[in-house]
């Protein structure tokens, strides 16, 4: 746990980065920094190990007032991650990872084999261990450069917008695999960005700064989306923000309904025969997967059998068996599957991607109500 207790921060030229910063990054748990540039994040992140000291207040990691700890030990129990991932370029990718371990008293060997498994962790081959950082990808430095702060096995691991300098698709790659890292190792993790985006997907709890370093609201992405305090968190939380809460309401309330179905190479008379009344049939293969969507036009003077050829693309699943809602399982997902549909209902999928049934906007509107009903939505 990292307790932030009316910490201040004045730089010599007197400008004020962070001003009376009370927070508490609870143990095991992902807590964001967000807000616009110069709002004091960075310099929030890095009085964590000393490497920025505050002008006043306290902060306690793991209950010790880190004033009383000497700086480098601190800092061996505190991995930092940032833009650029930062690596030795005159080193192996191994060696980089190594470093810590060899400067705690590894020996080289077993420093070495430590890295080589923390290359597997982090998702690369390990013969990329054997190059030097310019010959990887960003995306791929950015990893080694999580690999390296892991090295020390660390309690508490900082990150300061390690993704923010990699194209969107490997950005979401990259933090597709740090939830999926920390649901194994439960690090305590403050993570620096300034893209609203990121701080909901990744953060159990996210804080928004305002310029001059003052806290604006600290709350769970649900919360923060749902009822932002004021016009500056709804103005940086962004328009869509009703849509995008829809993502941390689980779906299971939604009920769903009956989607008529046909296997691929099934005769298109039987086809015909299997439509909706609205016209529409999802194809699916043997282990019951969605294809597509097969309608009463497309299918209207054909005969033989339904072919590939004949389909729509369904747009996106809602899938009903995720175990953690987060996007997948949500009522984001379900709307997102009814809407793209050319069906308009949209297909949901067990956890083994075969169709169980199908949702349609209006059933989950009337989930949203219930929701909101139940008190599950904050106002
Ligand atoms: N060494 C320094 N001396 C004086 N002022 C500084 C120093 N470092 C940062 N600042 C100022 O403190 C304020 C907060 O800076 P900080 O880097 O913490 O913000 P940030 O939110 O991380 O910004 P960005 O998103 O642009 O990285 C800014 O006004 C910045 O100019």
């Amino acid at each position: 746990m990292i307790e932030f207790h009316s910490v201040s921060k004045r730089y010599p030229d007197g400008t004020v980065a962070v001003d009376e910063l009370t927070l508490t990054a609870d143990e095991g748990r992902v807590t964001v920094l967000v807000g616009p540039s110069g709002c004091g994040k960075t310099t929030s992140l890095r009085m964590i190990n000393r490497m920025v000291d505050a002008t006043s207040g306290t902060i306690r990691v793991g209950g010790e007032d880190i004033r009383d700890r000497d700086p480098a030990l601190l800092r061996r129990g505190i991995g930092y991650v940032i833009q650029h991932a930062g690596l030795f370029p005159h080193r192996t990718v191994l060696d980089n990872i190594a470093t810590v371990p060899l400067l705690t008293g590894a020996t080289r060997r077993a420093a070495r084999a430590r890295a080589a498994e923390l290359l597997e962790t982090v998702g690369l081959p390990a013969e990329l261990g054997k190059r030097y950082p310019k010959q990887l990808s960003g995306g791929q430095q950015q990893r080694v450069g999580v690999a390296r702060a892991l090295a020390a096995d660390p309690p508490v691991l900082l990150m300061d917008e390690p993704f923010s300098a990699v194209d969107p698709i490997v950005r979401e790659d990259l933090q597709d695999e740090l939830l999926r890292l920390q649901s194994d190792l439960g690090k305590t993790i403050v993570f620096v960005t300034h893209d609203i985006d990121e701080a909901v997907k990744l953060g159990d709890k996210v804080a928004v700064l305002r310029v001059g370093g003052r806290l604006a609201q600290f709350d769970t992405p649900a919360a923060l989306l749902a009822a932002p305090v004021d016009d500056f968190v709804a103005a940086f939380v962004g328009r869509d923000r009703g849509y995008r809460a829809l993502g941390f309401l689980a779906g299971q309330q939604i009920p769903l309904g009956p989607v008529s179905t046909v296997p691929l190479g099934a005769p298109v008379d039987e086809a015909r025969r299997r439509l909706s009344q609205a016209g529409w049939a999802v194809v699916v293969d043997t282990a019951n997967r969605p294809l597509g969507w097969v309608s009463a036009d497309l299918l209207s003077g054909k005969d033989g059998e339904v072919g590939a050829d004949d389909l729509v693309s369904g747009g996106s699943l809602y899938e009903v068996d995720a175990e953690s809602v987060g996007t997948a399982g949500s009522l984001r997902n379900a709307l997102d599957a009814a809407l793209s549909s050319p069906s308009a209902w949209g297909i949901a999928v067990d956890g083994n991607g075969a169709v169980v049934g199908g949702v349609d906007a209006a059933s989950v509107i009337a989930a949203l109500a219930e929701a909101r009903r139940s008190g599950e939505v904050p106002t």
